[in-house]
Formats: structure tokens, sequence, C-alpha cells
């Protein structure tokens, strides 16, 4: 680039610096003051109103006073909030105001019109010249689409198109130029080149300077139902999401607020790591959860819940016995199809016999026996529902209820209870006695008024019948008090017996077969049955057990839903069940979905394929509803580090570096586990001392990170960190992390504690390997006390360095 050019480019940075300066400054005292201005209105609104209401007239007017104030008040807050917005964003501009220019020709026209690109836009005082347009608008989508050449863009009134003719990248900082590309391919290869190599953070960073063109298309879809993102590792699915909530926030933003949008996470750690994307783009953060969240609210307190890391620790830890095999069978059944199945045809049969349920008893006596229950639900319309006439049955009960409370008040305990009333319960009553004297002087001058037309006096503490009223109020209070649980008991369907029907299925084959007329039923499923009583019996539920439980439960008592969500993404999409898929669109019936993940990362027991013909995931919405996108490039990691990952895989899965170079993978073989801390924290020190300042051993378990911790903290290491499930922040510097926590992470520099047979031997094992190898961002070590790792072993020497001793 010529030295005028950058100069005038420059300049012309400094002339849109200084009009946001000045915007800025004009806009400041307009904030504060409108802000002390709706505090002070709201301080005095009622010195504002005069109230009258000796006449109807006056009454009217006062009426229409306290609206005009409300209204003017409430015009105030909301010029309020607007110019805290712009306020805000400008603000946010200001050190660097773009980042990105296309010099863009519209067919028709003869002038071609330069377009600034930044996180938010600012426009001229007139209204018209946009000097920065957000990355968000219509235009903006050539920057990222288009090299220059022929190129358009879609708006809402149908297709532009002309050519661009020139862009250009920037980097600002502080309103100065650092770096200027004029970039003719895709997006500035030098500029990527620069972000990427930096070194990890503790917070993931938004990337909308450097999108790319296939990951604009997945943040810009708005076509479909259900969105599926298969792509490698490192490829920037979850950065492309976060973008994705950012640009529906920005189109929508008169109909879409942040909270209802919800992220599926796939552990707490990784909602701290992404958490400040969106406030960093000027947007609110959605919704974070983990599904483990979600199904323990709806499971609620009764069951405690295992969860899916101390599954996959059982998985991975366990001896291979009876026991170990059979639960791996109930895994897999459970979250098949055939089970699906299996739980509708039981919600069949339990329509015509079988319910449970659990009679409701009051101070140790029993009101409506189970029985009774049972005998009122079948003798309900058999052709009707099971939800239904679980709806008709609670309302049955709580009509029923309402006549044994009535029964109720005459009983001797609460005579007795009278006596023991506070002072606050008799004022409650002499309240509600006195409930037609008003509070406020105009509406009891009304009364009395009333009082005098109608020419009948209120009642009062002088009447004859008093206190026979006052007695029969407070029992009532009483027995309604006391009721008042087994009423909410009753609503919340507490006297289904869940619990004993699910365990039902497990009772023996022959019982199963007839109530699920499944005809493949698992080898084990003698064991299956009893492991599953008895975790019941504990009053807990194998993970794997959660979600078909909820579905059975909905299956009776009717699907609970949540309206207000609009998207639901879905991280990690690979380690979902086809069950939990149905769960969560049952669950948000108006949300369009975003499912991303990479099966190479399937590190679960169970995992469902997102693409392909065999993916179940494209049932859920039917193919015409559902848009898949691929991304193969890989931007986390060197291209070293990511040949050597990508041949971990058995598959011929199509992963592609993004051409930055560094250093080869090494592995380094050691006599004794001794040696090999060692030489780790060896190794540690040389990183840091090269800068690197985020860095992670990864092992297979969590029990294997616990021996790490220890047996490396003895050795002295600094301020090293243990990463548990319960770690709910993510922070810079040296941890120890067992693979399936590191999920959707990335770290400077990565090295894999211990990648002998007996660590990643089995077929199972090759995607954790994977997972945690590529988890680095710049280097990546392995060590073994023992030979390597089959899947090491069977990699070209070529593609990494053997480290001395
Ligand atoms: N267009 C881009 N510009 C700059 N950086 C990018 C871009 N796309 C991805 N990255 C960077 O690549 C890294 C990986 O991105 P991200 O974590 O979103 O990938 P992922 O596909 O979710 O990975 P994984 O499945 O391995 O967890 C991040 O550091 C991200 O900032």
């Amino acid at each position: 680039m010529d030295a005028q050019e950058w100069q005038a480019e420059q300049e012309r940075l400094d002339r849109v610096t200084e009009k946001l300066k000045a915007r800025i400054g004009e806009l400041e005292p307009v904030v504060t003051g409108l802000s002390d201005q709706a505090a002070e209105l709201r301080r005095r609104f009622w010195e504002e109103v005069t109230v009258n209401t000796s006449s109807d007239e006056e009454f009217e007017e006062t009426f229409y006073t306290i609206k005009q104030q409300a209204a003017v008040l409430s015009e105030r807050e909301r010029r309020h909030r607007l110019l805290t917005q712009q306020w805000r964003s400008l603000n946010r501009l200001l050190p660097s105001p773009y980042f990105g220019r296309i010099d863009f020709l519209e067919d028709g026209l003869n002038l071609s019109e330069q377009i600034y690109i930044g996180v938010s836009s600012f426009v001229e005082q007139d209204g018209l010249h946009f000097l920065v347009y957000d990355w968000r608008t219509p235009i903006a989508s050539l920057y990222y689409d288009h090299s220059p050449g022929a190129a358009s863009y879609d708006t809402p009134g149908g297709r532009i198109t002309g050519t661009m003719e020139m862009k250009r990248q920037y980097q600002i900082q502080h309103g100065q130029i650092r770096n200027l590309f004029d970039a003719n391919v895709t997006i500035g290869d030098e500029l990527l080149q620069q972000m990427l190599s930096k070194g990890a953070d503790s917070q993931m960073k938004s990337i909308v300077a450097t999108i790319q063109k296939e990951q604009n298309a997945i943040i810009r879809n708005d076509r479909s139902r259900l969105l599926i993102v298969q792509g490698s590792a490192g490829s920037g699915k979850t950065s492309a999401a976060l973008q994705r909530v950012a640009y529906l926030l920005y189109k929508n933003r008169d109909t879409l607020k942040a909270d209802q949008i919800v992220l599926f996470s796939p552990n707490p750690i990784f909602n701290s790591y992404v958490s400040s994307v969106l406030p960093e783009l000027g947007e609110e953060n959605m919704q974070q959860t983990t599904l483990q969240e979600y199904l323990e609210y709806w499971l609620g307190s009764s069951l405690r819940l295992e969860d899916p890391f101390d599954q996959i620790e059982y998985v991975l830890t366990a001896q291979s016995t009876l026991d170990y095999e059979a639960r791996l069978q109930g895994m897999k059944y459970k979250a098949s199809e055939a089970f699906l199945k299996a739980l509708q045809n039981y919600a069949q049969w339990l329509g015509q016999e079988g319910m449970l349920f659990t009679g409701i008893r009051f101070q140790d006596r029993e009101l409506i026996s189970a029985k009774q229950i049972n005998s009122k639900f079948y003798s309900f319309d058999a052709s009707l529902r099971l939800a239904n006439r679980i709806e008709l049955l609670k309302k049955w009960l709580l009509k029923e209820l309402s006549l044994l409370e009535l029964k109720e008040r005459e009983a001797s305990w609460v005579k007795e209870d009278l006596h023991y009333l506070d002072n606050d319960q008799y004022a409650e009553v002499f309240g509600e006695l006195h409930k037609d004297r008003e509070v406020f002087d105009i509406a009891e001058r009304y009364a009395l008024i009333h009082e005098k037309i109608r020419n009948k006096r209120r009642e009062d503490e002088g009447d004859f019948d008093y206190a026979e009223r006052e007695e029969d109020l407070l029992s009532q209070k009483i027995v309604k008090v006391s009721f008042k649980p087994l009423r909410q008991k009753v609503k919340k369907l507490s006297f289904i017996d869940v619990q004993g029907l699910y365990a039902g299925l497990f009772a023996d084959e022959a019982a199963y077969r007839e109530k699920s007329k499944e005809a493949e039923i698992p080898v084990l499923w003698a064991e299956i049955c009893k492991q599953t009583k008895e975790k019941l019996d504990r009053q807990e539920l194998f993970y794997e057990d959660a979600t078909p439980y909820l579905y059975l439960k909905e299956l009776i008592e009717g699907v609970r839903t949540n309206t207000e969500i609009r998207h639901v993404f879905v991280d990690e999409g690979q380690d979902y069940l086809m069950f939990q898929y149905e769960y969560i669109k049952k669950l948000f019936p108006r949300a369009r979905m975003t499912v991303l993940g990479d099966f190479g990362q399937a590190i679960f027991t169970q995992s469902t394929k997102l693409q392909g013909a065999d993916s179940p995931l494209v049932r859920l919405y039917g193919e015409d509803e559902t848009s898949l996108i691929r991304l193969v490039r890989s931007y986390r990691s060197t291209r070293e580090i990511v040949e050597f990952t990508k041949e971990l895989l058995a598959d011929d899965s199509e992963i592609v570096p993004f051409d930055r170079s560094g250093p080869r993978p090494l592995l380094v073989r050691l006599e004794d586990g001794e040696k090999r801390d060692a030489r780790l924290l060896k190794d540690i020190e040389a990183l840091k001392a090269e800068g690197f300042d985020s860095i992670a051993v990864i092992t297979k378990t969590a029990a294997e990170s616990r021996t790490a911790f220890e047996s490396l903290q003895k050795q002295d290491c600094e301020a090293l960190r243990l990463i548990t499930k319960e770690t709910v922040t993510f922070q810079k510097g040296v941890m120890v992390v067992p693979v399936y926590l590191a999920k959707g992470i990335e770290f400077d520099a990565v090295l894999i504690y211990e990648a002998s047979p007996q660590a990643y031997g089995l077929e199972n094992d090759r995607k954790l390997l994977y997972t945690a190898c590529t988890r680095a961002m710049h280097r990546l070590h392995l060590y073994s006390t023992g030979e390597w790792s089959p899947f090491v072993q069977a990699l070209p020497a070529s593609l990494y360095e053997k480290g001395p001793n």
C-alpha cells in the first residue's frame, strides 16, 4: 500500500474519530440528564398530580393527569434506554471504528460506494450517510462472501447485484491504523494469520473481523427450522454459533430478546469460557445451561440424577465384569429407538391397566386412597389420552379436597388450634371482616357515601354475631392452610407414582414383553433390571435413565413446554442422544434449533451422527426443514498439529489445516511416572518461558487427573490447578484436566499425560485421544511411560518429533 493511500485512510479515520467523539460528547449530558430526569420524575410523580375527587369532572381530570404523567415517565425511560445504547456502541467503536471496507458499484448506478464495516453502525447527523456499517447489515455480507469482482447480496427487498471494486482490511488501535491489507481472495489470510497466532485466552474472542464465507452462511441462515453444523475440531463452530446469536438479535431486534435464546453447553466451565463474546459485541448474553440442569429441574428433587461425567468416568474406569457389561448394554438399549417405542407401548398398556397412584394422606389419615384414585381414573372414557384422563383426575381430586376441607372445619383439632393463633392471624381475619373499609382516604370517603345512598350499614364488630363469624373464618383459614400442600401436590400431579411406573418396566422379562410389546430384549436384561431398580430404590437415577424417565412421565402427564424460547443452540451436538433431541424439540415447540458438533469428537458412550443419510437428526424435523453445513477448515491448531490429529481418526474425514506453521508434535517416552512428571514440569517451565500462559495437562479420566495433579504438586509445580466437574470459571494458567471437561476449550499448549495403550488402547479411546490433542493451538506434547498407544504407533513418523528422554 503506498504511503499516500495510507495517509488518506488515516485522515478519514481521524475524521470519523472526531465525529464519534463529538457525538459521544453531545450524548453524554443527554444520557446522564435523562437518567436524572427520569429518576426525578419518578420521585416527584405524586407531586405533579393534584388529586381531586370532589366531583366527577375533577375525578376524571385526576385520572388523566396520572395517565399523562405515567406516559411522560415511560417515554423518558425509553428514550434514555435508546440513547444509552447508542452512547455505549459509539464508545465501543471509538478505539477501532471499523475493520473492513468494500467499494461496491451497484448495477445501474455510476458511482461506487465505500462501505466501512465495524461492530456497530455510525450514521451522520443527517441520518442518511453511514460512516460505519454494522457487520450484520445485509450489505456487510458482501465483505464476508465475496472477493473483488462480480458480487451480490440479499436484502429483504430482493437481491442486489454489482461489482466489488476493492476489499480492504484494517487493524486499528486507539484511533491509529496499525495495518492495512488489500484482500483479493478470501478475507485476508494475513489478518487471520495474525489473529490465530495470538495466545489462548481465558475467554473466547469474537471473530467478526475475519468471519469466513462458510461461517457466514451459518451465521445468517434464516431458512431452516433445524440447522446442523458438522465441523472438524477447531473449525469455528462455537464461534459461528455465538456470532449467529448476535446476528439474530440484531436482525430481529424488535421481536427477539436475548433471554428467548438458549445455548446448551457441554459443561459449566464452557459457559464461563464463552460468556464474554456477546457482551463484547454489545449484545446481552443468551441463556446458557447444560442439559443436566434441565433434566434435574424437570425431575424435581425426589431423585438424585447421576451426571454425564460420572457416567463417562464409570465407563472409562470400571473393570470389565458382568455388571459393567450389563450397564453398557443398558446404556445402549435405553438410548435406542426400540426403547422409545417400548415406552410408547407401555403408555398404551397403562391406558387399560396398571397405573400406579399414591393415596392422599393428611395427619396420618388417608383422605383419598390409591385404590379410589385408581378406580376413578379407569372410570374415565378409555378412548381419552392418558394425559387428558390425568387432567380430569386432577380436577376431580381438587373437588374432592374442597369437600373434605369443608368437613374438616368441624374437626376437633381445628377448635384446639383456634386457641393458639397469634396476633397476626387475628389481625388478618379482622382485616378480612372489615375488608370493605378502604385504606385510602378517597376510597373510604366514597364507601361512606355509598353507605348513605344505599342506606345500608357495613358490617362491624359491634354486630351481635361478630364472634361467631370470626371463629368460622378462623377455622376456615386454619384448614385452608393445612390443605394447601395437599392441593399443591395434586396440582403438581404428585399423586402419580412415576417412579413406581418406571421401575415397573424393569420387573422381569415376561412382564416387560407384555407391557412394552418388545421382541428384542438385551441379553443381559435381568442384570439391567437389577441395576436400574437398585438405583431407583436409593432414590437415584442413572444418567441414561433420565431422558426415558422424563419421556414416560410426559406420556402420562402431558408435555411440558416453554413457548417463550425462539432459538435453541446445542453445542457438542454429537454427545446428545436422539431421545434427548426429541425431548428438547418437545420442550421448545416454538424454537428453531441450531446443532453444532463433530462426530470425530463423539466421546460419550452413545452419540448421534450429525450428517449423512443415516443421521437420525435429519428425521427430527424432516429433510425439507433441515439444512446441513459442513466446516472442514481447522483454525485452532497449527498445520503440524492438524496433520497429526487428523491421522488419529481412522476415517477419511476431510480436515484442512489453516496454513499456520509451528513445531511438529513432540513424543516423549520415559521409564516411569516419576521421570515423566519431572520431564513434564521441565517442559512446562520451558513453554512458560516461551510466553505461553495457557497450558493444559490432559488426562483421560478425572481419577487420572487427580493422581497427576497430586504427583505434579509434590514436585513443586507452582500455581497448578485441577479442573473438575465442579469448576465453573475458566482461567488461564497451568492446569490438569480430564479430556471430557476440556471439550470446546483451547490452550496454547497441550501435554497428554499418558499416551500408552493402557490409557488409549481400545477403539473407543481413539476419539478421546483425538479430542484431547485437538485442544492445542501452538504446541502438542505426548508422554508415555510404556509403549505408545496403537493410534500413535499407526502414525507416520514424519508427523512428529521424538523428544530426548
Ligand atoms: N473466522 C475466524 N477468524 C478468527 N478466528 C477464528 C475463526 N474461526 C475460528 N477461529 C478461532 O479458531 C478457534 C476454534 O474455534 P471454535 O472453538 O469456535 O471451534 P469449534 O469448531 O467449536 O471447535 P471444537 O469442536 O474443537 O471445540 C478459536 O480460537 C476461534 O477464535
